[in-house]
């Protein structure tokens, strides 16, 4: 048998963990953000896994990277070993644990940047045996007699064996893996560059060049031999050879545009994606969930439009070019010239106008689409209560009014993709008319002058078609621009250990003085001049008349609003210090209207709040905690446990179900401060004790809101 490799010497040990993403970074040619390296807490090689997690994705955080986690169970150990570079690898080893840093792999081996600085092949099999190893190992004498009792023979002994072992281990975690990126949040020309886009650029416009400047010499050479009476055999080889060194032109043209547009179209698209999942909060609610639906598809236009419109416009225009100077040395000389360039103004004021249209077309859009999914949300309470008759009466008008503006944007964009195209014929003969009828054009002048037309024709189609995608590419980039910049931030939170005694020292855990607050429609302010302080320990009752402003203060403790006027620290202290850790500081189980069951596992929507993919530690965490809030019936009632899919198309959990796990939801962040906004309405007497218990136990401060 293969002797198992020993990885010690290949891992790097926690303190180094900073250094080692930078140098993975760097070696992997991913553009780090910021020359000021992570620090590594001294505390973190014995905080535990959890935490090593959460400090690696806020370290690649502030190198302006992406650090996604993935379990590397292991019979998908060897394909993550083959496809996750640039990534870490969190193992386990005799004298502890440390991470493997993953640059490359290349064939069968993987290339691994050891502790000493240097690269090490080593083959996949072989990573993979070590890393199985000492999980293997409990189940070897178990398989060792499996085998010799069902008398395999010699020969096939080992595969059996290795056969019966991945069995056991099917679903077994021997690592866990981050893999390295840059991240989407970062500058666009950031990411370009880092895709090697911005270089990519140049030869696209040369293979198109050299293709147009090919094209024309191809028809000159022909015109000049027929209209000179020297077509022979030569002319035509020669005419043929350059027609046909165009077809691979032509693809070689096609196929690094159709590229560049997919990459393009795949960083802006995540770039989008990232902006919109970082929308501001308020922002968000103003502008309703449709209206945000309506936009994030917009972004979708944007992706394949804009970049297919640029480039039919940058080559017609290369096309248009050649055209003129074309058309210059033919019989129709300047004024077919000028022709041409009013017809461009005509197409691209044409083109303007549509573009009016299609932006009113698209608020039009916009807003229904905003309508339907109010109407969607509300659609059950609709059918209790809605009269029937009423029901289809506002989409009735509203589709009314989009028909009207959509028949008005077609006949916008009918001149421009249809009439001017093929209208420049007609222009274009008529200004070769008077040479023609004079007769003070040669023959090889008019047929210099028709070649010019074809091309120019063939031009203005680019670009009718070009503008109008443009056009639309515009109207999209108007409703998305916003989630473009909007996942641009700075990455300057610093890192709050779990076990550091940074802020712990504070006695008071809230500290608010002269708090204000005023929603931006309303007139008066819902808080003013709130001073409060809680100390570590307390459980304090928020009671209060209904819109008085508790759920209010509750955001603005939790960190989900800031206050318009006044201080507020937690811990000892400000929102500029914590940056994203107040949310680690301060939980909350919003109300019930403001709460969501998330489409996806009972476990996901517990944990929402830790590492996921969860550990198995945090798992059991969340199962003794329902059972603990009375819920134990229920997970036994799911034939998948926690890995039962709930919400809007999963199990449908009752009133009481669902406040529990949002109770469970806040409990289980280990926050210092915890509030609960109206949690326990939905509950009888019994379970309702059973909760306030729980949550006493469970939460170091806490702030109950309740009406009396
Ligand atoms: N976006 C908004 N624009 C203007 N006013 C708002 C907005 N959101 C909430 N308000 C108002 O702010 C006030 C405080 O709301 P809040 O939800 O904090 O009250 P509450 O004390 O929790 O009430 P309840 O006990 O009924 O839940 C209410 O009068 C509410 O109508």
């Amino acid at each position: 048998m293969n002797e198992v490799l020993d990885v010690r010497p290949l891992c790097w040990p926690v303190q180094r963990l900073g250094e080692a993403m930078e140098e993975l970074a760097r070696r992997a040619r991913l553009r780090v953000a910021t020359a000021e390296g992570p620090q590594v807490p001294a505390t973190l090689a014995a905080d535990g896994a959890q935490e090593q997690a959460r400090w690696l994705e806020w370290a690649a955080h502030r190198l302006g990277l992406e650090a996604e986690a993935l379990d590397a169970l292991a019979p998908e150990l060897d394909s993550l070993l083959r496809g996750a570079a640039p990534a870490l690898l969190r193992v386990g080893h005799d004298a502890g644990e440390g991470f493997l840093l993953l640059l490359k792999s290349r064939g069968d081996r993987v290339h691994l940047v050891g502790p000493d600085l240097r690269i090490h092949r080593v083959a996949i099999a072989a990573l993979r045996r070590a890393l199985c190893a000492p999980f293997e190992a409990p189940f070897a004498s178990e398989v060792d007699k499996l085998v010799d009792a069902a008398s395999v023979p010699a020969a096939r002994q080992a595969s059996v064996r290795s056969a019966l072992l991945r069995d056991r281990l099917a679903t077994q975690e021997v690592a866990s893996c981050w893999m390295l990126r840059l991240s989407p949040a970062r500058g666009f020309w950031d990411q370009l560059a880092q895709d090697g886009m911005r270089g990519r650029v140049l030869p696209i416009v040369l293979v198109f060049g050299v293709l147009y400047g090919l094209e024309v010499l191809s028809w000159t050479l022909i015109g000049q031999g027929t209209l000179h009476g020297r077509v022979d055999g030569g002319w035509l080889v020669a005419w043929t050879l350059l027609v046909l060194s165009l077809v691979p032109l032509q693809w070689l043209g096609g196929w690094l545009d159709a590229r560049f547009a997919l990459d393009a179209g795949r960083i802006m698209k995540s770039r989008l994606l990232a902006g919109a999942l970082r929308s501001d909060v308020e922002a968000v609610r103003r502008q309703g969930a449709g209206e945000l639906l309506g936009r994030v598809l917009e972004s979708q236009a944007l992706e394949s439009v804009a970049l297919n419109g640029g480039f039919g416009v940058l080559v017609a225009l290369l096309e248009l070019l050649f055209a003129a100077s074309i058309l210059a040395a033919g019989a129709g000389g300047s004024l077919h010239v000028a022709l041409l360039l009013g017809w461009v103004a005509l197409t691209l004021g044409l083109s303007w106008r549509y573009l009016g249209r299609l932006r009113h077309w698209t608020l039009e859009r916009l807003r229904m689409t905003q309508a339907l999914v109010e109407r969607m949300v509300g659609h059950r309470t609709r059918l209790a209560q809605e009269q029937p008759a009423r029901r289809d009466h506002e989409e009735d008008q509203e589709l009314g009014s989009y028909l009207r503006t959509s028949q008005v944007m077609d006949r916008a964009v009918l001149p421009v993709v249809g009439a001017m195209p093929r209208g420049w014929m007609l222009v274009a003969l008529a200004g070769i008319a008077p040479a023609f009828v004079g007769g003070t054009a040669s023959p090889a002048d008019i047929a210099i002058a028709l070649g010019g037309m074809l091309l120019a024709g063939r031009a203005l189609t680019g670009i009718s078609t070009g503008l109008s995608a443009l056009a639309r590419a515009t109207v999209a980039w108007q409703q998305v621009s916003g989630f473009f910049g909007a996942g641009e931030e700075g990455a300057r939170t610093p890192f709050l250990p779990a076990s550091s005694s940074e802020g712990q020292h504070a006695h008071r855990l809230v500290d608010a003085r002269e708090l204000s607050f005023r929603y931006p429609a309303a007139a008066k302010p819902v808080l003013r001049d709130v001073d409060l302080a809680i100390t570590r320990g307390e459980r304090i009752l928020l009671e209060g008349s209904s819109g008085g402003g508790k759920s209010t203060l509750a955001a603005l403790l939790t960190g989900l609003r800031q206050p318009a006027s006044g201080s507020l620290l937690l811990a000892g202290l400000d929102r500029q210090t914590l940056g994203q850790n107040w949310h680690r500081l301060a939980a909350e189980a919003p109300q019930f209207h403001e709460n969501h069951i998330l489409t996806g596992t009972l476990g996901f929507n517990l944990l929402m709040g830790r590492n996921w993919p969860a550990s198995e530690e945090d798992l059991a965490e969340a199962r003794s905690l329902c059972e603990e809030l009375g819920l134990g019936d229920l997970l036994e009632r799911m034939p998948a446990g926690l890995a039962q899919t709930v919400g809007e198309t999963g199990w449908q959990l009752s009133h009481g179900e669902r406040s529990r796990i949002f109770l469970a939801r806040a409990l289980l962040q280990k926050a210092q401060l915890t509030v609960l906004d109206e949690s326990f309405a939905a509950l009888d007497p019994e379970t309702l004790g059973r909760c306030l218990r729980t949550a006493f136990e469970r939460a170091p401060t806490l702030m109950v809101i309740a009406h009396p």
